[in-house]
């Protein structure tokens, strides 16, 4: 901060230097400011948004070190790769056989990662080196709450870790947090006034499917193209060979999946953590190396996997709550291009999760944690189940969001806005299938709901929802026999509904807040989820009010959710690659066409390079990157520099010789298909004109004209001028860092260009218009 520069300013000279980003993004500022008026922060924003920079840019400000929490070894493992590729130094503590020393931390690196078990075994070490951090970052901060999805007790007692830090600016990042958590965030690490960084929750390059789960032949053979012939992974865009993850609930099922996606010829493999460490470990590397196509996996491989191009997440039976949902698809099309998330699913998949918050009760007797959990259970099961409101807008209310509103029209793709009143995205099952926009008919069942609030009540809050089910419906079982509840006055008072109606309708009641469950241990040591009235449930039994759901669910109406998705037909739901309708696709021009080609052909030279050299070259030269590419196809490393957005200025060998050999890639093609190149498009905009090659250009260049050539020592001295022109002086060499840096240029490549015999960009003074680089507005 001693350069005069405002902290935003910093970051975002850090940000363009060593991410290649332009501009921070309006929450990042937001989270930055805060950290450098010393305030503490609570960061909450969608999967993929970017929070990471905002705690990895202040030290490159303040030259001290951010102390990162972070629940996963193999998250931070990946972190600390990818920060080291960007010239970052960055290390992790704690994980084993390579360890840094924790002495260290002080001087040497800018990003230090631990896990909490980690920091609160060392508290007194790190106690030591309080003065050189400058920011700790709780990563994945839900991990604090109880209320959360994920709750990690060891969380709980980093708020002793920043008091003994001395309260350092404290920044807790999440992307699935309710209010509720967040409060619990703020209270257990006694965080003062923190400023709320909020974000939009949604991605709107995800397109969301829930479809009915039925045999894995039926449901994964058209997904991954089973039958075509297979030829490596491609990630350009959603195909039967991209990059997926496949979630499953248990280990057994992981295995399973994997060998029979092995046994029809896909490069797959399971990850659980019944894996020793080092399988885990190098599948996890195979996969971000593109060498395995599809990790089927369980919730172990979730929080923080950052592969860029992840084309499409499978839920593959049940899932534990929106907020794991929203997690794991959350790792699909980090890139921001499009990826697809579908869930396939059956009602026994719910009885089957729940099943195991219960065994883990039983393991953990924990029971406010056990019913917070069976309560978010809930709320997924009802997310999953209704298919007659759009997925996305279930999603963003689940977090506290609101979709915005459009009078009239279509809205954007994946932005869900409400259109004449409905919420509509576009980009989900139940929107693509115009379902959302449907009349909703609202069902009263008032009846239904005394009756059954009068069979729990008579079965005393000690069982589990079969016997007030079969009480109901009128079903002469064993157990309710052995209760002598046959001969209750309320055995069969809801014979009117099959047995499959009450069971469906349990759900409904729970979500409304008339009944909750109490999970209860059984003296075999078993566990069951008692269900009870709540106050709101007895109050209803004594004073009859109106109890009506709006629309009438699909479960209720006799349809199932699976049998509603059923009639989504494919064609429907399946807008791929580009997101255009195949027929606007098949009317692509023959250079869209050339440029599809050539994408594949920079996404296959990248692959052989991260494989050859084991570097995850994705998350530095993306998807989108090599988009631009194609599109502008640099003739040279230079311009490619210049005109390609999201290059870092600053970059290791390695990512230097992937980007010649990407330009080498470009000017093969290029002479191939007879494509012009350095194809600006803001230029084009602009002037008017396509920037053709520099060696056309120079060959065009007035021979009579003054020439501002690097001679004898001398470079130019570059003037911008008030109306943003160039004009060039000769000047002396040691001059030149000066000027650059005022001029918030990058004085390599500058002085690379211009001894290398470049010329200036449009200089008025020499009248020439060759490619130079510009300075950066
Ligand atoms: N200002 C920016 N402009 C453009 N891209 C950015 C910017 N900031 C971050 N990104 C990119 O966004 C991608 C996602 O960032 P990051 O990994 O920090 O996501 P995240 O919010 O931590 O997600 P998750 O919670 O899922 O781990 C990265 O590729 C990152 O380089």
């Amino acid at each position: 901060m001693a350069t005069g520069k405002s902290p935003v300013e910093a970051a975002t000279e850090g940000l363009q230097r060593h991410f290649g980003h332009e501009a921070l993004r309006p929450f990042q500022v937001q989270a930055i400011e805060a950290w450098s008026q010393g305030q503490d922060a609570i960061v909450t924003l969608s999967t993929g948004a970017g929070k990471s920079v905002c705690f990895q840019l202040p030290p490159l400000i303040d030259g001290r070190c951010t102390l990162v929490i972070s629940p996963l070894v193999s998250l931070m493992q990946d972190q600390v790769r990818t920060l080291r590729q960007r010239q970052i130094p960055a290390a992790l503590f704690g994980s084993g056989a390579h360890d840094a020393r924790l002495s260290d931390l002080a001087g040497m690196y800018r990003v230090a990662y631990m896990c909490p078990e980690f920091a609160m075994s060392r508290i007194s070490e790190l106690a030591q080196l309080r003065e050189s951090i400058c920011l700790l970052a709780i990563d994945e901060a839900h991990c604090i709450s109880s209320w959360g999805h994920e709750f990690r007790p060891q969380y709980k007692q980093l708020g002793q870790l920043r008091q003994v830090l001395g309260k350092p600016p404290t920044m807790a990042i999440t992307a699935t947090c309710t209010a509720a958590v967040r409060e619990d965030i703020r209270r257990c690490l006694q965080l003062i006034n923190p400023t709320e960084v909020l974000g939009p929750t949604n991605r709107p390059n995800l397109q969301l499917l829930i479809r009915r789960r039925t045999t894995l032949e039926d449901d994964l053979k058209d997904t991954f193209g089973l039958n075509a012939s297979r030829d490596g992974i491609d990630n350009t865009s959603i195909s039967s060979t991209s990059s997926s993850i496949v979630y499953v609930p248990t280990k057994a099922r992981s295995e399973e999946v994997a060998n029979w996606l092995q046994s029809h010829g896909v490069k797959a493999a399971a990850y659980h953590a019944g894996l020793s460490m080092q399988a885990r470990q190098e599948r996890h590397t195979a996969f971000m190396l593109d060498e395995l196509q599809v990790i089927v996996a369980t919730v172990a491989f979730g929080m923080g996997i950052d592969k860029p191009s992840i084309r499409r997440v499978i839920h593959y039976g049940g899932v534990r709550s929106i907020e794991h949902y929203v997690q794991q698809c959350g790792r699909a099309g980090r890139d921001g291009e499009d990826a697809e998330c579908i869930a396939f699913v059956r009602p026994q998949d719910f009885q089957e999760t729940r099943a195991h918050i219960l065994q883990d009760f039983s393991r953990n007797p924990d029971e406010e944690y056990c019913k917070r959990l069976l309560a978010l259970h809930g709320e997924l099961v009802a997310f999953l189940s209704d298919s007659s409101q759009c997925r996305r807008v279930r999603l963003l209310q689940h977090f506290g969001d609101l979709p915005g509103s459009v009078p009239h029209g279509q809205p954007p793709r994946g932005e869900c806005i409400l259109v004449d009143g409905k919420p509509c995205c576009q980009w989900c099952d139940v929107c693509l299938l115009g379902a959302c926009k449907l009349q909703q008919q609202e069902g009263d069942f008032t009846r239904e709901c005394q009756v059954f609030l009068r069979c729990v009540d008579a079965c005393g809050g000690m069982t589990g929802s079969t016997l007030p089910c079969a009480l109901a419906a009128g079903q002469n079982i064993d157990r309710l026999r052995a209760k002598k509840l046959h001969l209750h006055k309320t055995f069969g008072s809801g014979d009117f509904r099959p047995l499959a109606w009450w069971k469906a309708f349990v759900p409904h009641l729970l979500q409304a807040g008339l009944l909750q469950e109490r999970p209860s241990l059984l003296a075999s040591g078993r566990s069951y989820a008692a269900l009870c009235l709540t106050a709101a449930g007895k109050a209803v039994l004594q004073k009859v009010s109106s109890f009506k759901l709006c629309p009438v669910p699909h479960d209720l109406a006799g349809a199932g959710t699976a049998d509603a998705l059923s009639k989504v037909s494919k064609a429907q739901v399946e807008v791929r690659s580009t997101g255009l309708p195949a027929k606007i696709e098949a009317s692509l021009s023959a250079v869209d066409c050339q440029m599809q080609e050539l994408y594949r052909r920079l996404s296959h030279v990248r692959q052989q390079w991260m494989r050859r050299l084991n570097i995850m070259g994705e998350a530095i030269i993306s998807n989108p990157i090599l988009r631009s590419l194609a599109k502008i196809r640099p003739a040279s490393v230079l311009a490619a520099q210049h005109y390609v957005p999201g290059l870092p200025s600053l970059m290791n060998k390695d990512i230097s010789d992937l980007l010649q050999a990407l330009v080498e890639e470009v000017n093969k093609a290029c002479k191939e298909f007879a494509l012009p190149q350095n194809v600006n498009t803001q230029a084009q905009k602009r002037a008017g004109e396509d920037l053709v090659s520099p060696m056309k250009k120079r060959s065009e260049v007035n021979p009579q004209k003054p020439s501002c050539r690097a001679e004898e020592g001398l470079l130019l001295n570059i003037v911008l001028t008030n109306r943003g022109r160039i004009r060039c002086h000769p000047v002396r060499q040691c001059l030149l860092r000066p000027l650059c840096s005022a001029m918030n240029l990058n004085v390599q490549l500058w002085r690379r260009a211009l001894t290398n015999g470049w010329r200036c960009w449009k200089c008025r003074a020499c009248q020439m218009a060759d490619e130079f680089p510009k300075p950066r507005s």
